[in-house]
């Protein structure tokens, strides 16, 4: 079967990073609050918390952010580590297998570090149970030895603030979400907001960029500044190679053409499952597997990858009876539904058929 993760990671149009993004994205982060485009309740929000914390000669309290990848919670993380002029750790939940992981990091933390843990929600339980300790008291307890003979040793450790990073806080065990003293949900980028980023990212790679080239390639960047600077990349390469360097609209568009990224974000693999959608299934009601045969993928890929930004765009619903195309989808994929065809058009009458 093909592997899930990898699939997101081949798409130009992927959340998670990529080597290259990796390698990029240290450059293009932003250093303060000031730089850091859009989130303005987050943005607001968190500098009062840490002006506040900055005016008592205090540690920041506890931050949780939650957002899909690539909305800058490390960036966020990196800011709040910068404005309290203090040094910064990261790790993340699935690298952290024993409670004894955590403890060697959490000892070695110096007083006022910020400890960035992403992927907070992927973490092992015992682990877990002892950050609970150590984010309220600053302390821990390290078990030595084994069975009835076990003992706890209690271990003191400087005030630190921990920086979680989740895709989604409802994920989280109520006990560890009540221990941060603020929690910021990242919303989508408008297109405005992408287009700031663009502009932004372009200056610091000194590619020349005009306004209408940013705004397009923002609106195909699925309200994620991850994407939108990826895209600039191959927009880049590609007006470097057909074109004087300079990024326009044309060079933008076309460049996003070719690779197969249409004007509002959607990619191969979520053109192939509308399509599917439209042309043999009239619209929906279909069912999930019976859609993922038609487009030739595993259901998981169907559901897991193209599915999340097709509802989120309003272009896919998922109901008790199937999968339906919106009017929306019809619109955007340039096709007539089967009521609107006139008589005898689209195959509505078998729709209950797909159904599962
Ligand atoms: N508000 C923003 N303004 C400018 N650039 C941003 C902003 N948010 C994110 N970026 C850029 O997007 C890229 C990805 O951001 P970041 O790594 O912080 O995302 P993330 O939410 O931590 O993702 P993940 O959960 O996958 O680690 C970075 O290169 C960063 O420069």
């Amino acid at each position: 079967m093909r592997n899930l993760v990898n699939w997101d990671d081949d798409r130009l149009v992927g959340t998670d990073a990529d080597g290259e993004d990796r390698a990029v994205e240290a450059a293009l982060r932003p250093k303060d609050l000031g730089e850091f485009v859009g989130q303005e309740r987050v943005r607001e929000q968190l500098d009062l918390v840490l002006k506040a914390a900055r005016a008592r000669g205090a540690t920041a309290d506890h931050v949780l952010l939650s957002g899909a990848p690539g909305l800058g919670k490390t960036t966020l993380s990196m800011i709040i580590a910068a404005e309290m002029g203090a040094p910064i750790r990261i790790t993340s939940g699935p690298a952290i297998q024993h409670a004894g992981d955590l403890a060697a990091i959490l000892s070695s933390l110096t007083e006022g570090e910020v400890l960035f843990l992403d992927e907070i929600h992927r973490m092992s339980r015992p682990a877990e149970e002892m950050l609970y300790m150590a984010m309220e008291d600053f302390r821990v307890d390290v078990i030595v030895g084994k069975g009835p003979g076990a003992t706890a040793i209690p271990l003191e450790l400087p005030p630190f603030t921990l920086v979680g990073a989740t895709t989604r806080a409802g994920l989280l065990p109520p006990p560890l979400r009540d221990r941060f003293g603020f929690t910021g949900h990242m919303e989508f980028y408008a297109p405005a907001e992408l287009e700031r980023v663009v502009h932004r990212s372009a200056r610091l790679l000194d590619v020349e960029i005009e306004g209408e080239g940013a705004a397009e390639i923002a609106g195909r960047s699925r309200g994620t500044p991850r994407i939108a600077n990826r895209l600039l990349r191959r927009v880049r390469d590609y007006a470097q190679v057909k074109g004087d360097g300079v990024i326009t609209q044309r060079t933008a568009a076309q460049a996003l053409e070719v690779y197969e990224v249409d004007a509002r974000g959607l990619d191969r693999l979520d053109r192939a499952v509308l399509t599917a959608l439209l042309k043999l299934f009239g619209g929906g009601p279909v069912g999930l597997s019976t859609l993922a045969v038609a487009v030739g993928e595993e259901r998981e890929t169907v559901e897991e990858v193209a599915e999340p930004f097709l509802v989120r765009e309003g272009l896919l619903a998922r109901t008790p009876r199937g999968r339906i195309a919106t009017p929306a989808a019809w619109e955007h994929m340039g096709m007539t539904p089967p009521q609107q065809a006139g008589p005898g058009g689209g195959g509505a009458g078998q729709q209950g058929l797909f159904g599962e």
